[in-house]
């Protein structure tokens, strides 16, 4: 009966009170209280009789001293008697009351009716809790227990699943709302309806010995659309419409509400439930309808019913209101939960808006308060739509602002800490200044054989100017396929090692570092002055016992400047004289644990580390003990909104272009049936005559009997071959040896192979700039973006190329059109986003270290998170330590711990 409370508070009476009292105190009786005097014989016998209940002590004494006040009070006024139950209610044994004096459910009015008729108790508020019009008003962290008339063992029921605080239960938020419709047509089974109508009678009923219920029913007059009239042929009816909107039945509703437990089965709760509801009170009912037998009569169970205060305007109600559905949780059914929130507001104040009203009003935001109660209680979707919005601005807002003021946190001096908002705020302020880089770093700069884009150099000198800063960097790169990344991060490894230290450049596969390594020693032969260019050595797991403790020992002496490798870096025994940028390619496919790693163990051996002499300036001295920089790289572009969720506490630098003289690879999508396989056959053999080289990319190595649909890399090996016989095919796949990869690659890259059968272990990092053609099999099998990846295999030079994806079936070739229309990555990861979702889009690895979002979906509130990181700015830049906003500070403190903890 949540819902009518106000209307039941306002019409309540002392005589009520009493009722109340007394059913309280027959209710303590019955768990066996001993001493109990009173006037009445009988009602003393009936207590003599119940005497052998267990009680514990503690309760007992409270019990005892309580009933021989309210026994005194006996013949004091009603008000008086109220008083001193509500003296009860807030000594602090609240709950105790809750469940040893009344009845469950049945106290909900109960304990607002004696509330709402005595004067504020004197009893002072606990901390955080306010009282207001007799009603205990709690901030959103307070204990459920507040929750006006929720009983000690609902209480228990909530926290089991989860529902500790006012906040947890607000924040079980409906699945979706039903839409409600006027009753005006025919009322079917389970539809979920709104009626306004007149109470024609209430009875408590006690049905057995442990259950009870009441059934309240309401008479209702909707349009008869059974009525022979409106069956007519449409000329007709159309005539008569307006004399059949007159035409009116009478429905009964019987509104059920159960009560189980022996307690409620007793005449005074079921007197007392039953005069709650007010016949010929005017009501608006809304809820889901079951058909009974007898015509025109239905029953709700799950409904809400609302007492019209005016009497002679019932259409406000009846203009249908969405209808909150509650995923039920722990067993805890949507009715009750809907309940227990409805009370939760009684108790809620408008004041629990953490962020302050002139930023609410900037960015279109609801008050907190108004959010939770439109979500739950919505009169319309946009409301609802409104609230939703200001609570997943919520979520990315202290998301935002907690990484925010953690990387500020790390800044010394105001100045500094304002550059960096400066720089997230402006992004022309990251003008190229090409003048405060190393010598080193210049002279590599010269010696590249092509001149950087517009973007790589914008994202290099972002990278520097952090580079010189007095607190670790932690950026990540990003940018399309085949945009450049891998020279940007050289740079910033040699932008270090200019200043005398290290740099580690780790990445997922040997295949790649091979390739990383191989590329840095061609450009630094390039290098005019061969006395001042670094050393460089590769380390990975194939790299043999001997040179791999060569390695080792140089770097701890620091002979070697830049070492490039696999996981082999993080192994414990690679020790650093002087590391200061570590860079992690393909990011995402390393675990977040083994980052960390790797960065807490640079840390360690930085600040153990003894520095190199050759260091130039004092202020690096300082800065020794510093964490290493990170550079992350991801090669799969991911979606701004995403990126700011997932690395929120990681400063974005994107490059946005691509080299020049780049032509779009052009994308063929082909049904893989005997046909499709002859037109693709004939495109290969065009491509290898005109000089092209091809990747033919499988979803798997050996042919599987469980996935004989599979076309497998190793089987199909001689097929192709028997096919191109002028040509030479290869094999490359991750279960070969390190050796045999690379041999596979060298010959693909010198032109020895001309096809190269593989799996997806070329999809990243592989360049090959001379590869022309791509013709992946089963496409079908692979993501969007992953086929965006192996696409970019193709593509990066300057011949014209192209691409198959040769899907099993047709159906599944209309995913893969996206394809086809677009090849920029980042327009692909919006889609993929929107399709998919952000766990398929990232993969386990990475999607399992998103943050938690009840209410926010990443595929569709990407616009939300900007405004929220915007909104993060500028507190920030008002307050840089948030001493200006104690409010979000606490709230912060409280969502994002770790962040105000220096973690
Ligand atoms: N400014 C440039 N002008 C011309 N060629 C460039 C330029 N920058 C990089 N390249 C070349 O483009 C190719 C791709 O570069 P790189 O491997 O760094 O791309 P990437 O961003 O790491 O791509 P992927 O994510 O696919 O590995 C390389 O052959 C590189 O030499």
């Amino acid at each position: 009966m949540a819902v009518s409370t106000l209307a039941v508070q306002s019409r309540t009476t002392m005589c009520s009170s009493e009722k109340c009292l007394r059913s309280a105190l027959i209710f303590e009786a019955q768990r066996g209280y001993r001493n109990f005097v009173s006037k009445d014989m009988r009602l003393n016998n009936f207590l003599s009789s119940k005497m052998s209940t267990v009680f514990s002590r503690s309760k007992h004494k409270l019990a005892e001293k309580l009933l021989k006040e309210v026994d005194v009070h006996g013949r004091a006024s009603v008000s008086d008697r109220s008083k001193l139950l509500n003296k009860i209610l807030y000594s602090g044994t609240a709950d105790m009351v809750s469940s040893t004096y009344i009845p469950d459910t049945f106290e909900t009015e109960t304990r607002q009716d004696l509330q709402f008729n005595v004067d504020k108790p004197s009893t002072l508020p606990q901390h955080g809790v306010k009282q207001n019009d007799g009603l205990v008003e709690v901030m959103l962290d307070q204990s459920i227990s507040f929750i006006p008339g929720l009983s000690k063992r609902h209480s228990r029921q909530l926290e089991n699943c989860g529902f500790h605080t006012l906040r947890k239960l607000l924040q079980h938020f409906p699945r979706t709302y039903a839409d409600l419709q006027n009753a005006q047509i025919g009322i079917e089974d389970g539809q979920y309806l709104i009626f306004v109508g007149k109470i024609l009678s209430s009875r408590g009923v006690r049905a057995s010995y442990s259950l009870s219920f009441l059934e309240v029913v309401v008479a209702c007059d909707v349009v008869d659309s059974e009525s022979p009239s409106t069956s007519r042929d449409d000329g007709a009816a159309l005539e008569s419409d307006k004399a059949d909107s007159g035409r009116k039945k009478t429905v009964f509703l019987h509104l059920k509400k159960f009560f189980r437990g022996t307690r409620f089965t007793y005449l005074p709760f079921l007197k007392s439930i039953e005069e709650k509801q007010k016949v010929g009170d005017i009501v608006c009912v809304s809820g889901k309808v079951r058909i009974m037998r007898s015509k025109n009569h239905y029953e709700m169970r799950e409904y809400n019913m609302d007492v019209l205060q005016d009497e002679k305007d019932p259409s406000f109600c009846a203009q249908g209101r969405p209808y909150p559905i509650y995923p039920s949780k722990g067993g805890l059914s949507p009715n009750f939960l809907r309940d227990v929130i409805s009370r939760a507001f009684k108790v809620l104040p408008s004041n629990i808006d953490p962020i302050p009203e002139a930023l609410a009003h900037d960015f279109g935001l609801l008050s907190l308060r108004d959010a939770y109660a439109r979500i739950h209680q919505p009169k319309s979707l946009k409301e609802a739509e409104l609230a939703r919005k200001r609570l997943v601005f919520d979520e990315f807002f202290y998301l935002q602002l907690g990484r925010l003021f953690q990387m500020l946190e790390g800044l010394g001096t105001e100045v500094e800490k304002d550059g960096l908002l400066d720089k997230y705020r402006k992004s022309e302020f990251n003008l190229v200044n090409i003048d405060g880089w190393s010598m080193l770093t210049k002279k590599f700069l010269k010696a590249l054989p092509y001149s950087l884009t517009s973007s790589q150099l914008r994202a290099a000198s972002e990278i520097i100017w952090d580079l010189k800063q007095p607190v670790p960097m932690n950026r990540l790169l990003q940018g399309d396929v085949g945009c450049g990344k891998t020279v940007v991060a050289f740079l910033a490894c040699l932008e270090v090692i200019g200043l005398g230290y290290q740099a580690a450049f780790m990445v997922p596969t040997e295949l790649l570092a091979v390739q990383h390594y191989e590329q840095i020693q061609n450009l630094l032969a390039n290098m005019e002055e061969a006395e001042c260019k670094p050393s460089v050595a590769l380390l990975t797991g194939s790299t043999s016992t001997r040179e791999s403790r060569l390695i080792r020992q140089g770097l701890q002496t620091g002979d070697i400047s830049l070492v490039i490798g696999t996981h082999s870096l993080i192994a414990e025994k690679v020790e650093f004289s002087a590391l200061r940028i570590a860079v992690v390619d393909e990011q995402h496919r390393f675990g977040v644990i083994q980052r960390g790693r790797f960065n807490s163990k640079l840390y360690y051996n930085s600040i153990s580390s003894k520095l190199s002499s050759s260091i130039p300036d004092d202020s690096s001295k300082d800065s020794v003990i510093m964490a290493p920089h990170v550079l992350a790289m991801s090669a799969t572009p991911i979606p701004r909104s995403l990126a700011l969720a997932l690395y929120g506490d990681m400063s974005l630098t994107q490059i946005t272009d691509l080299p020049p003289g780049r032509i779009p690879v052009e994308t063929f999508l082909i049904e893989g049936n005997e046909p499709g396989f002859e037109k693709v056959y004939q495109m290969m053999l065009d491509e290898l005559e005109a000089g092209g080289k091809i990747y033919l990319v499988y979803p798997v190595i050996e042919q599987s009997e469980q996935l004989p649909q599979l076309r497998a890399a190793s089987a199909d090996l001689e097929t192709i071959s028997q096919k191109f016989s002028g040509y030479k095919c290869g094999l490359l796949h991750g279960k070969m040896k390190s050796d045999d990869k690379s041999e596979a690659l060298g010959l693909f890259r010198s032109g020895e192979i001309n096809i190269l059968l593989s799996t997806q272990v070329i999809e990243i990092g592989v360049d090959i700039p001379d590869a022309s053609m791509m013709v992946v099999m089963n496409a079908e099998r692979f993501g969007i973006a992953q086929l965006h990846q192996l696409r970019g295999r193709v593509g990066r030079g300057g011949r014209k190329s192209k691409c198959i994806l040769v899907a099993s079936t047709d159906s599944s070739l209309s995913r893969l059109k996206v394809l086809e229309k677009s090849s920029d990555g980042f327009y692909l990861a919006n889609m993929d986003l929107v399709m998919r979702g952000p766990g398929d889009l990232l993969g386990r690895k990475q999607s399992g270290h998103l943050p938690e979002f009840p209410i926010a979906r990443l595929e569709i509130d990407g616009n939300i998170i900007q405004e929220a990181h915007l909104a993060a700015l500028k507190i920030l830049g008002d307050s840089l330590d948030l001493e200006k906003y104690p409010n979000l500070k606490a709230e912060l403190s409280m969502r994002q711990p770790l962040c105000l903890l220096g973690d």
